[in-house]
């Protein structure tokens, strides 16, 4: 007779994110998403979002970034990696103050997540080289995953990057520099690469081939779906023997 270990189902919700370059569409299609949806995510904003001075250790570290990047749109100071490990810390900080309402069952879907820092300081680490830089930004979210659960699904949402480019600039009333135009061309070239990587983590939405209302219904049924058989959530950090984040569960194989 064989016996067949039963699979702990855990009962949190799940950590989804959207990711894409700026004024691609993340955040205006997600929100229609989520009108369509009965149980409302919690929402997690944007950096260019947070600029009410709100307290806590996760704003205090991006406005460390804002004073050090003097204004750049892509929060870069001219040190990519430490850049990046406290990007790297500040979606830490972003994970820990979500994991209530994850342990109560309520879907997370976070506006960027680590991708966005393996994708943008990647380009910076590796500028010129559009293959060293996938290899970088695939290491990245190696070294994301070991600060971090990596989110269970990750929207991409990609354009021809000129539109975005030009909807960012409009919504933003200001004109990018050449320079940052190029790094957002890149950036969404490098998004999209990364992505083929992960298909089992990563949806993509191209807005070239999909328009606006089946875009949002796409993410609305996949942030809907996301939520169905999700494994525990543990720290990287202390091996598979580690209780659940949010339901406390321990895998069965693990010492007591
Ligand atoms: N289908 C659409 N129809 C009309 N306006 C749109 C559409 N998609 C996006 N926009 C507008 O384009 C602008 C950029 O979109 P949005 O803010 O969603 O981009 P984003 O990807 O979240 O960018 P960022 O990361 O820079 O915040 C916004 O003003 C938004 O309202
Ligand atoms: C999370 C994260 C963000 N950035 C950049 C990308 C944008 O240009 C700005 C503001 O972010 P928003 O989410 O579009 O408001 O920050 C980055 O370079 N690296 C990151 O990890």
């Amino acid at each position: 007779m064989t016996i067949t270990p039963v699979r702990h189902s855990c009962t949190r919700g799940p950590l989804v994110s959207a990711e894409g370059i700026n004024g691609v569409g993340k955040t205006y299609l997600t929100n229609r998403a989520v009108e369509a949806l009965d149980d409302k995510p919690l929402m997690l904003d944007e950096f260019s979002q947070r600029a009410n001075g709100r307290p806590g250790l996760g704003e205090a570290l991006l406005r460390f970034l804002r004073e050090a990047s003097a204004g750049d749109p892509f929060l870069r100071g001219g040190t990519p990696m430490a850049e990046a490990l406290v990007l790297l810390a500040i979606k830490r900080h972003d994970l820990d103050t979500v994991i209530p309402d994850l342990s109560s069952g309520r879907a997370v879907v976070e506006g960027r997540s680590v991708d966005t820092t393996a994708v943008c300081q990647a380009l910076l680490l590796r500028p010129d080289d559009p293959d060293a830089a996938l290899e970088t930004a695939t290491a990245l979210l190696e070294l994301a995953s070991s600060y971090r659960p990596l989110p269970d699904l990750t929207i991409l949402v990609t354009d021809d990057a000129s539109e975005a480019v030009v909807r960012a600039q409009r919504r933003d009333r200001r004109v990018f520099t050449t320079e940052q135009a190029t790094f957002m061309r890149e950036a969404c070239a490098l998004y999209e690469r990364l992505a083929a990587t992960d298909p089992a983590r990563y949806r993509v939405v191209d807005r070239r081939s999909v328009g606006e209302h089946e875009a949002a219904e796409q993410i609305r049924a996949w942030i809907h779906d996301a939520g169905t058989d999700l494994g525990c959530l543990r720290e990287p950090w202390q091996g598979p023997g580690a209780r659940c984040m949010c339901c406390g569960h321990r895998a069965e194989s693990a010492p007591a």
